[in-house]
Protein backbone atom coordinates (compact mmCIF):
# COMPACT_ATOMS: atom_id res chain seq x y z
CA UNK A 1 0.00 0.00 0.00
CA UNK A 2 1.31 3.62 -1.13
CA UNK A 3 2.48 5.66 2.37
CA UNK A 4 0.40 8.70 2.98
CA UNK A 5 3.79 10.21 3.68
CA UNK A 6 6.62 9.67 1.78
CA UNK A 7 9.83 12.39 1.16
CA UNK A 8 13.03 10.87 1.18
CA UNK A 9 14.54 14.16 -0.69
CA UNK A 10 14.10 17.64 -1.31
CA UNK A 11 13.88 17.27 -5.39
CA UNK A 12 11.96 13.51 -6.28
CA UNK A 13 9.42 14.47 -8.23
CA UNK A 14 6.16 15.65 -6.12
CA UNK A 15 3.01 13.92 -6.30
CA UNK A 16 0.98 15.37 -3.63
CA UNK A 17 1.03 18.28 -1.52
CA UNK A 18 -0.33 20.42 1.11
CA UNK A 19 -1.24 23.69 0.71
CA UNK A 20 -3.90 26.65 2.25
CA UNK A 21 -5.46 28.74 0.31
CA UNK A 22 -5.24 32.57 1.99
CA UNK A 23 -8.35 33.79 3.34
CA UNK A 24 -9.69 35.89 5.63
CA UNK A 25 -7.35 35.42 8.80
CA UNK A 26 -5.56 38.29 5.89
CA UNK A 27 -8.45 40.65 6.02
CA UNK A 28 -8.08 40.67 10.03
CA UNK A 29 -4.16 41.88 9.58
CA UNK A 30 -3.91 45.52 10.76
CA UNK A 31 -0.73 47.58 11.50
CA UNK A 32 -0.78 47.78 15.14
CA UNK A 33 -0.75 43.77 14.97
CA UNK A 34 1.79 43.34 12.34
CA UNK A 35 4.38 42.53 14.16
CA UNK A 36 2.78 40.61 16.88
CA UNK A 37 1.64 38.26 13.91
CA UNK A 38 5.01 37.88 11.77
CA UNK A 39 3.66 39.62 9.39
CA UNK A 40 5.56 43.07 7.21
CA UNK A 41 2.66 44.19 5.02
CA UNK A 42 -0.89 44.22 4.74
CA UNK A 43 -1.50 42.14 1.36
CA UNK A 44 -4.98 42.63 -0.80
CA UNK A 45 -6.76 38.90 -0.32
CA UNK A 46 -8.53 38.46 -3.95
CA UNK A 47 -5.36 39.48 -5.71
CA UNK A 48 -3.09 36.98 -3.11
CA UNK A 49 -5.83 34.28 -3.39
CA UNK A 50 -5.44 34.66 -7.27
CA UNK A 51 -1.51 34.19 -7.00
CA UNK A 52 -2.13 31.64 -4.72
CA UNK A 53 -4.39 29.71 -7.04
CA UNK A 54 -1.81 30.19 -9.88
CA UNK A 55 0.86 28.73 -7.74
CA UNK A 56 -1.64 25.63 -7.14
CA UNK A 57 -2.44 26.03 -11.19
CA UNK A 58 1.03 25.43 -11.75
CA UNK A 59 1.82 22.60 -9.80
CA UNK A 60 -1.54 20.61 -10.85
CA UNK A 61 -0.22 21.42 -14.63
CA UNK A 62 2.99 19.37 -13.01
CA UNK A 63 0.60 16.16 -12.24
CA UNK A 64 0.98 17.21 -8.64
CA UNK A 65 -1.92 16.25 -6.29
CA UNK A 66 -2.79 19.03 -4.25
CA UNK A 67 -4.87 19.11 -1.15
CA UNK A 68 -5.91 22.27 1.05
CA UNK A 69 -5.20 22.15 4.77
CA UNK A 70 -8.52 23.80 5.58
CA UNK A 71 -10.73 20.64 3.70
CA UNK A 72 -8.45 18.04 5.57
CA UNK A 73 -9.03 19.46 8.81
CA UNK A 74 -12.56 19.87 8.39
CA UNK A 75 -12.74 16.55 7.03
CA UNK A 76 -10.84 14.67 10.12
CA UNK A 77 -13.21 16.41 12.82
CA UNK A 78 -15.89 13.13 12.34
CA UNK A 79 -17.09 13.79 15.62
CA UNK A 80 -17.78 15.57 18.22
CA UNK A 81 -15.55 14.96 20.50
CA UNK A 82 -12.56 15.51 17.82
CA UNK A 83 -13.85 19.31 17.47
CA UNK A 84 -13.92 19.73 21.38
CA UNK A 85 -10.37 18.43 21.56
CA UNK A 86 -9.48 20.72 18.07
CA UNK A 87 -11.28 23.64 19.87
CA UNK A 88 -9.61 23.58 23.14
CA UNK A 89 -6.21 21.98 21.70
CA UNK A 90 -6.06 25.59 19.74
CA UNK A 91 -7.66 28.15 22.99
CA UNK A 92 -4.95 26.10 25.09
CA UNK A 93 -2.57 27.11 22.80
CA UNK A 94 -3.87 30.81 22.60
CA UNK A 95 -3.66 33.15 25.69
CA UNK A 96 -6.92 32.46 27.18
CA UNK A 97 -6.26 29.26 29.43
CA UNK A 98 -5.28 31.63 32.68
CA UNK A 99 -8.96 32.60 34.02
CA UNK A 100 -11.47 30.36 31.91
CA UNK A 101 -11.78 33.30 29.79
CA UNK A 102 -12.58 31.75 26.70
CA UNK A 103 -15.52 29.83 27.72
CA UNK A 104 -18.15 31.60 25.58
CA UNK A 105 -15.67 31.53 22.62
CA UNK A 106 -15.49 27.61 22.82
CA UNK A 107 -19.50 27.67 22.38
CA UNK A 108 -19.42 30.16 19.98
CA UNK A 109 -17.46 27.82 17.73
CA UNK A 110 -18.44 24.51 18.53
CA UNK A 111 -22.06 25.57 17.50
CA UNK A 112 -20.69 25.68 13.58
CA UNK A 113 -20.71 23.23 11.24
CA UNK A 114 -16.73 21.70 10.21
CA UNK A 115 -16.01 24.17 7.51
CA UNK A 116 -16.95 27.39 9.43
CA UNK A 117 -15.42 26.01 12.18
CA UNK A 118 -12.11 25.91 10.70
CA UNK A 119 -12.33 29.25 8.71
CA UNK A 120 -12.89 30.70 11.97
CA UNK A 121 -10.26 29.51 14.37
CA UNK A 122 -7.96 30.54 10.96
CA UNK A 123 -9.45 34.14 10.63
CA UNK A 124 -9.81 34.75 14.42
CA UNK A 125 -12.81 35.80 16.25
CA UNK A 126 -13.06 39.35 17.36
CA UNK A 127 -14.75 40.08 20.62
CA UNK A 128 -17.18 42.45 19.10
CA UNK A 129 -18.99 39.11 17.72
CA UNK A 130 -19.60 37.54 21.15
CA UNK A 131 -22.62 39.00 22.63
CA UNK A 132 -21.48 42.05 25.60
CA UNK A 133 -23.49 40.01 28.29
CA UNK A 134 -21.81 36.83 27.92
CA UNK A 135 -18.47 38.41 28.36
CA UNK A 136 -17.60 38.58 31.97
CA UNK A 137 -13.75 38.44 32.30
CA UNK A 138 -11.50 41.86 32.18
CA UNK A 139 -9.88 40.49 29.01
CA UNK A 140 -13.62 39.99 27.41
CA UNK A 141 -14.92 42.98 28.79
CA UNK A 142 -12.25 45.71 27.47
CA UNK A 143 -12.02 45.36 23.51
CA UNK A 144 -10.57 48.66 22.87
CA UNK A 145 -7.65 47.23 24.36
CA UNK A 146 -7.42 44.34 22.17
CA UNK A 147 -9.90 44.02 19.88
CA UNK A 148 -9.18 40.14 19.12
CA UNK A 149 -10.91 37.28 21.23
CA UNK A 150 -8.48 34.95 19.10
CA UNK A 151 -5.89 36.62 16.84
CA UNK A 152 -6.10 35.39 13.16
CA UNK A 153 -3.21 33.25 11.35
CA UNK A 154 -2.54 35.01 9.04
CA UNK A 155 0.85 32.68 8.35
CA UNK A 156 -0.96 29.04 8.08
CA UNK A 157 -0.36 30.04 4.39
CA UNK A 158 3.45 28.69 4.98
CA UNK A 159 2.18 25.03 5.41
CA UNK A 160 5.88 24.00 5.64
CA UNK A 161 6.65 25.17 9.18
CA UNK A 162 3.88 23.61 11.44
CA UNK A 163 4.86 20.17 10.26
CA UNK A 164 6.97 18.29 7.94
CA UNK A 165 7.69 14.78 6.18
CA UNK A 166 11.07 12.80 7.20
CA UNK A 167 10.95 9.18 5.04
CA UNK A 168 7.32 7.90 6.17
CA UNK A 169 7.33 10.01 9.22
CA UNK A 170 6.25 13.77 10.00
CA UNK A 171 7.87 15.68 12.48
CA UNK A 172 5.16 18.11 13.88
CA UNK A 173 6.51 21.46 15.19
CA UNK A 174 6.53 23.42 18.36
CA UNK A 175 6.70 26.87 16.53
CA UNK A 176 9.36 29.20 18.51
CA UNK A 177 6.20 32.28 18.98
CA UNK A 178 2.62 32.39 20.22
CA UNK A 179 1.30 33.42 17.04
CA UNK A 180 2.23 30.57 15.07
CA UNK A 181 1.76 27.99 18.03
CA UNK A 182 -1.65 26.80 17.41
CA UNK A 183 -0.99 26.37 13.45
CA UNK A 184 0.37 22.75 14.46
CA UNK A 185 -2.99 21.52 15.52
CA UNK A 186 -4.31 21.37 12.26
CA UNK A 187 -1.66 19.04 10.98
CA UNK A 188 -1.79 17.00 14.53
CA UNK A 189 -5.79 16.82 13.36
CA UNK A 190 -5.05 15.34 9.79
CA UNK A 191 -2.33 13.00 10.82
CA UNK A 192 -4.30 11.74 13.66
CA UNK A 193 -8.15 11.49 12.46
CA UNK A 194 -7.82 12.00 8.59
CA UNK A 195 -8.90 8.80 6.56
CA UNK A 196 -6.07 9.27 4.61
CA UNK A 197 -3.76 8.91 7.09
CA UNK A 198 -4.76 6.28 9.91
CA UNK A 199 -5.22 3.55 7.57
CA UNK A 200 -0.93 3.93 8.39
CA UNK A 201 1.73 3.84 11.30
CA UNK A 202 2.84 6.79 10.51
CA UNK A 203 5.91 7.42 12.62
CA UNK A 204 6.58 10.88 14.77
CA UNK A 205 10.19 11.98 14.70
CA UNK A 206 8.76 15.23 16.87
CA UNK A 207 5.89 16.61 18.47
CA UNK A 208 4.05 19.81 19.22
CA UNK A 209 4.58 19.10 22.91
CA UNK A 210 8.05 19.47 23.29
CA UNK A 211 9.30 22.27 24.89
CA UNK A 212 11.91 23.19 22.73
CA UNK A 213 10.95 25.16 19.16
CA UNK A 214 11.72 23.95 15.82
CA UNK A 215 10.19 24.96 12.76
CA UNK A 216 9.35 22.78 9.26
CA UNK A 217 11.08 25.96 7.66
CA UNK A 218 14.42 24.57 8.83
CA UNK A 219 14.54 20.90 7.91
CA UNK A 220 15.87 19.94 4.51
CA UNK A 221 15.61 16.28 3.59
CA UNK A 222 19.20 16.02 1.35
CA UNK A 223 18.81 12.14 0.95
CA UNK A 224 17.16 9.15 2.26
CA UNK A 225 19.98 9.09 4.61
CA UNK A 226 20.88 12.37 5.20
CA UNK A 227 18.78 15.23 7.06
CA UNK A 228 20.07 18.56 7.02
CA UNK A 229 18.50 21.03 10.22
CA UNK A 230 19.29 24.73 10.26
CA UNK A 231 19.95 26.11 13.69
CA UNK A 232 18.20 29.54 13.26
CA UNK A 233 15.97 31.93 14.98
CA UNK A 234 13.33 29.26 15.45
CA UNK A 235 15.33 26.40 16.25
CA UNK A 236 17.22 25.46 18.93
CA UNK A 237 20.18 23.05 19.05
CA UNK A 238 18.29 21.09 21.82
CA UNK A 239 15.32 20.44 19.48
CA UNK A 240 17.43 19.01 16.92
CA UNK A 241 19.46 17.37 18.30
CA UNK A 242 16.14 15.44 20.27
CA UNK A 243 14.75 15.14 16.47
CA UNK A 244 18.17 13.47 15.39
CA UNK A 245 17.92 10.75 18.68
CA UNK A 246 14.48 10.08 16.89
CA UNK A 247 16.12 9.44 13.40
CA UNK A 248 19.21 8.04 14.50
CA UNK A 249 17.45 5.45 16.55
CA UNK A 250 14.46 4.33 14.52
CA UNK A 251 14.47 5.25 10.87
CA UNK A 252 17.11 4.22 8.10
CA UNK A 253 18.46 8.11 8.61
CA UNK A 254 22.16 8.09 9.42
CA UNK A 255 22.81 11.77 9.66
CA UNK A 256 21.58 14.89 11.08
CA UNK A 257 23.22 17.70 9.78
CA UNK A 258 23.00 20.89 12.00
CA UNK A 259 23.98 24.44 10.13
CA UNK A 260 24.14 27.71 11.93
CA UNK A 261 22.68 30.73 10.38
CA UNK A 262 22.42 34.22 11.10
CA UNK A 263 19.86 35.10 13.68
CA UNK A 264 17.68 37.70 11.79
CA UNK A 265 14.32 38.25 10.63
CA UNK A 266 15.14 37.86 6.39
CA UNK A 267 17.11 34.72 7.54
CA UNK A 268 14.55 33.40 9.69
CA UNK A 269 14.57 29.59 8.63
CA UNK A 270 17.52 27.87 6.82
CA UNK A 271 14.78 27.27 3.47
CA UNK A 272 15.20 31.14 3.09
CA UNK A 273 18.94 31.01 2.43
CA UNK A 274 19.67 27.36 0.99
CA UNK A 275 17.53 25.18 -0.97
CA UNK A 276 18.21 22.15 -3.19
CA UNK A 277 17.84 22.65 -7.02
CA UNK A 278 19.15 19.38 -7.79
CA UNK A 279 21.43 16.34 -7.41
CA UNK A 280 24.24 19.06 -6.99
CA UNK A 281 22.78 22.05 -6.99
CA UNK A 282 21.34 24.52 -4.36
CA UNK A 283 20.65 28.08 -4.47
CA UNK A 284 22.25 29.73 -1.81
CA UNK A 285 22.32 33.80 -0.31
CA UNK A 286 26.03 34.18 -0.22
CA UNK A 287 25.51 35.94 3.27
CA UNK A 288 25.09 33.31 5.30
CA UNK A 289 28.82 31.54 4.55
CA UNK A 290 31.25 33.80 7.02
CA UNK A 291 34.70 34.90 5.82
CA UNK A 292 36.31 32.66 3.24
CA UNK A 293 33.37 30.68 2.94
CA UNK A 294 32.98 29.62 7.08
CA UNK A 295 30.06 28.62 8.79
CA UNK A 296 29.40 26.12 11.84
CA UNK A 297 28.38 22.92 11.01
CA UNK A 298 27.83 19.97 12.93
CA UNK A 299 27.39 16.39 11.54
CA UNK A 300 25.51 14.26 14.30
CA UNK A 301 25.74 10.09 13.94
CA UNK A 302 25.97 7.51 16.22
CA UNK A 303 29.11 6.10 16.72
CA UNK A 304 30.06 2.35 16.78
CA UNK A 305 28.78 2.29 20.69
CA UNK A 306 25.86 4.04 19.26
CA UNK A 307 26.44 7.27 21.72
CA UNK A 308 25.43 10.06 19.32
CA UNK A 309 28.97 11.52 18.03
CA UNK A 310 29.21 15.00 16.68
CA UNK A 311 31.42 16.54 14.82
CA UNK A 312 32.16 20.25 13.86
CA UNK A 313 32.64 21.37 10.11
CA UNK A 314 33.35 25.04 8.76
CA UNK A 315 33.25 24.28 4.73
CA UNK A 316 29.42 23.64 3.59
CA UNK A 317 30.39 22.68 0.06
CA UNK A 318 32.82 20.15 1.69
CA UNK A 319 29.98 18.70 4.15
CA UNK A 320 27.43 18.78 0.82
CA UNK A 321 30.10 16.53 -1.16
CA UNK A 322 31.02 14.42 2.40
CA UNK A 323 27.06 13.71 3.19
CA UNK A 324 25.70 12.77 -0.70
CA UNK A 325 28.82 11.33 -1.86
CA UNK A 326 29.57 13.95 -4.51
CA UNK A 327 32.72 15.10 -6.12
CA UNK A 328 31.74 18.12 -6.97
CA UNK A 329 28.43 20.70 -5.89
CA UNK A 330 27.54 24.24 -7.47
CA UNK A 331 26.05 26.72 -5.22
CA UNK A 332 24.26 29.29 -7.33
CA UNK A 333 24.29 32.48 -5.57
CA UNK A 334 20.83 34.32 -5.03
CA UNK A 335 21.10 37.46 -7.04
CA UNK A 336 23.84 36.02 -8.68
CA UNK A 337 26.10 37.09 -5.65
CA UNK A 338 25.59 40.86 -6.37
CA UNK A 339 24.94 43.01 -2.73
CA UNK A 340 22.25 44.70 -4.01
CA UNK A 341 20.44 42.24 -5.75
CA UNK A 342 21.08 39.61 -3.64
CA UNK A 343 19.96 41.28 -0.83
CA UNK A 344 16.94 42.18 -2.21
CA UNK A 345 15.43 39.39 -3.54
CA UNK A 346 16.35 37.20 -0.88
CA UNK A 347 14.14 39.48 1.23
CA UNK A 348 11.61 38.17 -1.40
CA UNK A 349 12.66 34.93 -0.97
CA UNK A 350 14.99 34.76 -3.86
CA UNK A 351 16.53 31.23 -2.89
CA UNK A 352 13.48 29.96 -1.43
CA UNK A 353 13.02 27.27 -4.41
CA UNK A 354 10.61 24.70 -4.18
CA UNK A 355 11.79 21.69 -6.28
CA UNK A 356 9.32 19.46 -7.68
CA UNK A 357 11.47 17.05 -9.59
CA UNK A 358 15.38 17.16 -10.40
CA UNK A 359 16.23 20.21 -11.72
CA UNK A 360 12.89 21.97 -12.07
CA UNK A 361 12.14 24.69 -9.61
CA UNK A 362 9.12 27.02 -8.98
CA UNK A 363 10.01 30.47 -7.61
CA UNK A 364 8.82 33.86 -7.62
CA UNK A 365 8.56 35.67 -10.97
CA UNK A 366 9.37 39.30 -9.07
CA UNK A 367 13.26 37.39 -8.23
CA UNK A 368 14.57 38.15 -11.98
CA UNK A 369 17.97 37.97 -11.44
CA UNK A 370 18.54 34.55 -9.47
CA UNK A 371 15.87 33.01 -11.46
CA UNK A 372 18.37 34.05 -14.58
CA UNK A 373 21.14 32.57 -12.75
CA UNK A 374 19.07 29.33 -12.07
CA UNK A 375 18.39 28.82 -15.75
CA UNK A 376 22.47 29.41 -16.56
CA UNK A 377 22.99 26.65 -14.48
CA UNK A 378 20.29 24.15 -16.66
CA UNK A 379 17.52 24.62 -13.69
CA UNK A 380 14.49 24.47 -15.61
CA UNK A 381 12.18 27.16 -13.44
CA UNK A 382 8.64 27.86 -13.19
CA UNK A 383 7.69 31.20 -12.32
CA UNK A 384 4.55 32.22 -10.05
CA UNK A 385 3.04 35.86 -10.10
CA UNK A 386 4.44 37.51 -6.73
CA UNK A 387 3.16 41.00 -6.20
CA UNK A 388 0.97 39.97 -2.30
CA UNK A 389 2.31 36.36 -1.67
CA UNK A 390 5.75 37.74 -0.88
CA UNK A 391 4.52 40.53 1.71
CA UNK A 392 4.02 37.78 4.17
CA UNK A 393 8.23 37.02 4.08
CA UNK A 394 7.37 33.57 2.68
CA UNK A 395 8.08 32.02 -0.98
CA UNK A 396 7.00 28.81 -2.66
CA UNK A 397 8.82 26.31 -0.43
CA UNK A 398 7.44 28.43 2.23
CA UNK A 399 4.15 27.79 1.09
CA UNK A 400 4.06 23.87 0.56
CA UNK A 401 4.22 21.09 2.85
CA UNK A 402 5.04 17.82 0.49
CA UNK A 403 3.45 15.17 1.43
CA UNK A 404 5.14 12.40 -1.19
CA UNK A 405 8.09 12.76 -3.58
CA UNK A 406 8.87 10.05 -5.63
CA UNK A 407 12.23 8.15 -3.98
CA UNK A 408 15.06 9.39 -6.65
CA UNK A 409 15.70 5.12 -7.41
CA UNK A 410 12.35 5.07 -8.48
N1 LIG B 1 9.70 28.33 5.75
C1 LIG B 1 9.68 29.65 5.77
N2 LIG B 1 10.76 30.31 5.42
N3 LIG B 1 8.60 30.26 6.21
C2 LIG B 1 8.41 31.67 6.21
C3 LIG B 1 7.43 32.07 7.26
C4 LIG B 1 7.15 33.54 7.28
C5 LIG B 1 6.25 33.95 8.41
N4 LIG B 1 5.76 35.28 8.24
C6 LIG B 1 6.95 33.84 9.76
O1 LIG B 1 7.54 34.79 10.19
O2 LIG B 1 6.92 32.83 10.40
Amino acid sequence: MKKPIHITSEIGTLKKVLLHRPGKEIDNLTPEYLERLLFDDIPFLPKMQEEHDQFAETLRNRGIEVVYLENLTAEALRTEELRRQFVEKVLYNSKYKENGAYEHLKNYLLDLPNDELVQKVMSGVLKKEIQKNKRKHLYEIMEAHDPFYLDPMPNLVFTRDPAAGIGNGVSISRMYSEARRRESQFVRTIINHHPDFTDDEIPEWFSEESLVPMEGGDQLVLSDRVVAVGVSARTSPLAIEKLAENLLNSSGYEKVVAIEIPKSRAFMHLDTVFTMVDHDKFAIHHAIQGPAGKMNIYILEKGADGEMQIEHRENLSDVLKEVLSLKSIVLIPCGGGDRIDAAREQWNDGSNTLAIAPGVVVTYDRNVVTNRVLREHGIEVLEVPSSELARGRGGPRCMSMPLVRASLSD
